[in-house]
């Protein structure tokens, strides 16, 4: 059986005024019970902005599930998508509370197993401002969720119960980004990766996984790398399409509707250039929505 992660700190409080409105902890898609004696309970979370989500988000769980189904020692029985808070600063993101519909109408639509939680996404301070959770703090907050408040994940035999190893599901991107300690502290990295670890997947369009996880040597042992396939997917393309009036071929139809019905990214630059510091809002630059419908993908 895998080691159990112990935890370095303790869980996080709730803040008073953490939700704007009614907030419960999202456990109905969790099983509770293992399937096999021999395995370890995983649960997966993706944090990100999902702004907004694409088919592939919902397929990096298909991607891990078909990765870990072929591994000795886990076994998935969660699944998490967490957006990141409004105060993330990146300038393409809508607000959380469309960014967490658009989650919920792509898992519904595709009959997802995947659970939001909408804790990070609408956490605020005192004065009722959205605060920004660093990504360690997420997984802590569900490790207690799950392991301490819910009590762990039964045997399955049903005698006795066993905490869930709590992992980060990302895109080579992201993991590529790790190697910087302004944006990812080391103190940060040794709870993520030193503590619970992660399942990066190939993003080969973006970049080269076995060179993003180099400079993360210290954390291999709780590290691995789940195969994809060759896409160009991404929020920002989807973003430029819609602003431009492409065809959109990424994203659920249910989502896709939603987007037209709030007028979601319509402003900014005309060009299609897809790098991220391109995609900064311009005021007033409203481009007419789009009018041709998506082509669902049935990926
Ligand atoms: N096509 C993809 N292949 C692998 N991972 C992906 C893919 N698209 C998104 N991800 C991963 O999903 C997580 C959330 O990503 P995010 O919401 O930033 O989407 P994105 O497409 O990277 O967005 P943007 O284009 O706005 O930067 C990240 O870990 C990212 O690496
Ligand atoms: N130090 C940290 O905890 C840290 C740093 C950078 C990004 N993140 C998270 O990684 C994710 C990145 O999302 P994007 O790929 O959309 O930028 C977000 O969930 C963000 O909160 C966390």
């Amino acid at each position: 059986m895998a080691e159990q992660p112990t935890l370095a700190r303790t869980p996080l409080p709730e803040p008073k005024q953490a939700h704007a409105g009614y907030y419960a902890f999202p456990h109905d898609k969790l099983r509770r019970r293992l399937r096999d004696a021999r395995k370890t309970p995983l649960v997966l979370v993706a944090c990100g902005s999902f702004s907004p989500i694409t088919t592939l988000h919902l397929q990096l769980f298909e991607l891990a599930d078909h990765y870990v189904e072929r591994t000795t020692d886990f076994e998935i029985v969660g699944n998490y998508l967490s957006p990141c808070s409004d105060n993330y600063g990146k300038p393409s993101l809508v607000a959380a509370e469309h960014r967490i519909n658009m989650c919920k109408l792509a898992i519904e639509e595709r009959n997802s197993n995947v659970m939001v939680d909408e804790w990070e996404a609408l956490r605020r301070d005192e004065a009722g401002n959205p605060l920004y959770t660093p990504t360690p703090d997420v997984l802590e907050r569900l490790d207690h969720q799950i392991n301490d408040i819910l009590g762990g994940i039964e045997t399955s035999d049903g005698s006795t119960a066993v905490r869930a190893r709590i992992m980060l599901l990302i895109g080579a991107d992201l993991a590529q980004t790790m190697a910087d300690p302004e944006i990812w502290p080391p103190a940060h990295l040794d709870v993520l990766l030193g503590i619970y670890g992660a399942l990066i997947v190939e993003r080969p369009s973006q970049c080269d996984v076995e060179q993003a996880i180099l400079p993360l040597k210290k954390y291999h042992d709780k590290i691995r790398v789940v195969p994809s396939f060759d896409n160009d997917v991404s929020s920002s393309k989807v973003r430029a399409q819609i602003r431009t009036g492409e065809s959109v071929l990424d994203l659920p139809e249910s989502v896709y509707e939603y987007i037209l019905a709030h007028k979601l990214y319509r402003d900014g630059p005309l060009n299609r250039d897809l790098s991220k510091d391109a995609d900064k809002v311009i005021d007033g630059d409203a481009t007419p929505a789009p009018t041709r419908p998506p082509v669902a993908s049935n990926g």
